[in-house]
């Protein structure tokens, strides 16, 4: 693969493996300037590793990592990368201020401690030491210390876990405006919602491998389902509905029919043809959410 300076990030051919466990797995990718990209995956899938092997704090079996054509460590060195990673607990004992001023004298192109402090919002927590912060606190202050700098790679490891909603609106606005300036932000997330929102880029890896890779809409697309919803009068026979064509999945609550189907024009024409009779009914495009879970569930199946 080329990889010229201006590929953010450059994963070529990278596995790496704990004992019998393939974390990672002959993962290949290429993220550019500007990009904002969700990395998705249900536990257990290398989110982590993914990220950990970006950063340099693991190094892969076999393949290579680059960051703007260089090492990773090369990277972080010239202040090139800012990470706010889940694991790893704060310095004790310092206030917010004392460690954020720590993070900015070590960025070799630091912003001003109080724009750091305000960005994250913790300007009124700076005397407070960092041991006696509530969850959504810390968060925020591993926010700023990922954003000491001025990084063109911005890497965020579940980053909103704890926040309540206006913080977490506050600060994708902040990321967005990061991206906005031509950085690449690059977060592992759980919540779909804001991958779906925020992301213009979502990959999905599942047992260590790229599932999909697209926009939010590419990857609906990709899960090829609609959800078909209707009122049917009792007595309702599921057997029949099972039965429909191209559907992939079925619920029955009530009166209320719940279908998924790759083919939802097929699906109705057949439930027509069956001399059913749906009232209200609906037919809309899979959320990111379903997406995914009929992505991966469908690999789950093929895989087992
Ligand atoms: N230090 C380790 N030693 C052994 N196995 C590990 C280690 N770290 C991760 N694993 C295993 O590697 C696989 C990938 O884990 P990883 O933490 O990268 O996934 P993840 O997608 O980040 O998961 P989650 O969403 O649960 O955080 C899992 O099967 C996990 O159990």
């Amino acid at each position: 693969m080329t990889t010229t300076a201006t590929t953010a990030v450059a994963f070529d051919q990278v596995s790496k493996s704990y004992g019998t466990v393939r974390a990672v797995d002959a993962l290949t990718l290429t993220l550019h300037p500007g990009q904002t990209v969700a990395l998705l995956g249900p536990n257990g899938a290398g989110k982590s590793t993914a990220l950990d092997l970006l950063l340099g704090l693991r190094q892969p079996d076999t393949g290579t990592v680059r960051l703007f054509g260089s090492t990773p460590r090369e990277a972080i060195v010239a202040g090139r990368v800012g990470a706010m990673l889940q694991s790893g607990g704060l310095m004790d004992g310092v206030t917010v201020a004392e460690l954020v001023r720590l993070a900015c004298a070590l960025h070799p192109r630091p912003y001003a401690v109080t724009d750091v402090l305000s960005r994250a919002g913790i300007d009124r927590l700076a005397d407070r030491r960092v041991d006696k912060l509530s969850g959504g606190q810390s968060q925020r202050v591993r926010f700023a210390l990922a954003t000491a700098g001025d990084s063109d790679l911005i890497v965020l490891d579940e980053p909103t876990t704890g926040m309540d909603v206006t913080t977490r609106q506050a600060f994708w606005a902040t990321m967005r405006d990061q991206a906005d300036h031509g950085r690449t932000v690059l977060f592992a997330t759980h919540y779909l919602e804001e991958a779906d929102a925020i992301a213009d880029r979502v990959l999905v890896l599942h047992r260590g491998r790229l599932l999909a890779d697209g926009t939010a809409t590419e990857i609906k697309a990709k899960a090829g389902a609609r959800r078909i919803t209707f009122d049917l009068d009792a007595p309702i026979d599921e057997t029949a509905l099972r039965a429909l064509p191209f559907v992939s999945s079925l619920d029955v609550s009530g009166p209320t029919v719940r279908i998924r189907s790759t083919d939802a024009d097929a699906t109705v024409h057949g439930l027509y043809a069956q001399g059913s009779y749906p009232r209200n009914l609906e037919v809309a495009g899979l959320g990111l959410e379903e997406a995914f879970v009929a992505l991966t569930t469908a690999e789950e199946a093929r895989t087992a």
